[in-house]
């Protein structure tokens, strides 16, 4: 495991088993239970690709490991709105507090604000976030293969197949592609995030878009600043989207959400 993404996991396994004490599983699982109903992450992507249209994660991130700050005036429910008129698909947000400032809070407002499926954007380490996430109200939960073993990563998919839940299922290269297309989720996100280095590189969905097959959707995930950005990644066959710094740093998100899918 790389050693950022290392980190993030070890505070997080500290944080679930303090989370844990706190709230039982059987209190959040009942919580999941009465839950409002999952949108649809997956539907709302392929509804929009089967129109011809590029399906866009659009992502609330305040801040990043790789790029500190990045919106000092972070207000999740307007952010949800702007994302929404200016014709995103689906929305991120990020709930990670110690490294993105994120917060569980941030999913629940921007959720309300809007009607669009909404992924919660953690790191996953344990099925109890799961119930967790559907008590929030998330409608899709992360994968990311570098984080975890198959059987983890098997569990993990398990627990949110039984609440209902989406997942995006992220990778960065061919060994972790051929361990991801072992689970049961049609969307598989290739990251150009290096998340040892932080750097990024669009070359890397470019090198596994060949091997993701059909029957999976492929999400093309961080580094996209612009149009040529997505038609780059669309030349390979990516018609969904991830996007979070980019639409963040713009004041008018509305404008820029629609320019970046112009
Ligand atoms: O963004 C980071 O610096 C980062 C560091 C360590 C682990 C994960 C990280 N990012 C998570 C993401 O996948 C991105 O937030 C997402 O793909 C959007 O990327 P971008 O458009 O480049 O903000």
């Amino acid at each position: 495991m790389s050693d950022v993404l290392a980190r993030i996991c070890d505070d997080k396994r500290a944080l679930v088993a303090s989370r844990k004490f706190a709230r039982p599983p059987g209190e959040v699982e009942a919580a999941a239970r009465a839950a409002d109903p999952p949108r649809g992450f997956v539907r709302a992507l392929r509804e929009a690709v089967a129109a011809g249209r590029y399906g866009l994660i659009a992502e609330i991130k305040k801040a990043s490991p790789s790029k500190g700050l990045i919106r000092p005036d972070f207000d999740p429910p307007a952010l949800a709105r702007a994302y929404r008129e200016g014709g995103a698909t689906c929305l991120s947000v990020l709930t990670d507090e110690p490294y993105f400032q994120g917060c569980d809070a941030y999913l629940v407002a921007a959720r309300a604000a809007v009607d669009l499926p909404v992924l919660r954007k953690d790191f996953m380490v344990d099925p109890y976030q799961i119930a967790e996430s559907r008590a929030l109200g998330a409608d899709c939960i992360l994968i990311i293969m570098a984080a975890l073993s198959d059987a983890q990563a098997q569990e993990i998919e398990e627990a949110a197949i039984a609440h209902r839940l989406d997942v995006l299922v992220e990778v960065h290269n061919r060994e972790e592609l051929d361990r991801a297309l072992a689970l049961k989720s049609p969307l598989l996100g290739v990251n150009n995030r290096n998340l040892k280095t932080l750097a990024v590189d669009l070359a890397t969905t470019e090198a596994l878009a060949a091997h993701v097959p059909a029957d999976r959707m492929l999400v093309a995930e961080s580094g996209l600043y612009g149009p040529a950005d997505l038609s780059r990644m669309a030349a390979v066959g990516a018609r969904c989207f991830l996007v979070g710094e980019s639409l963040m740093r713009q004041e008018d998100v509305t404008a820029a959400t629609r320019a970046l899918l112009a």
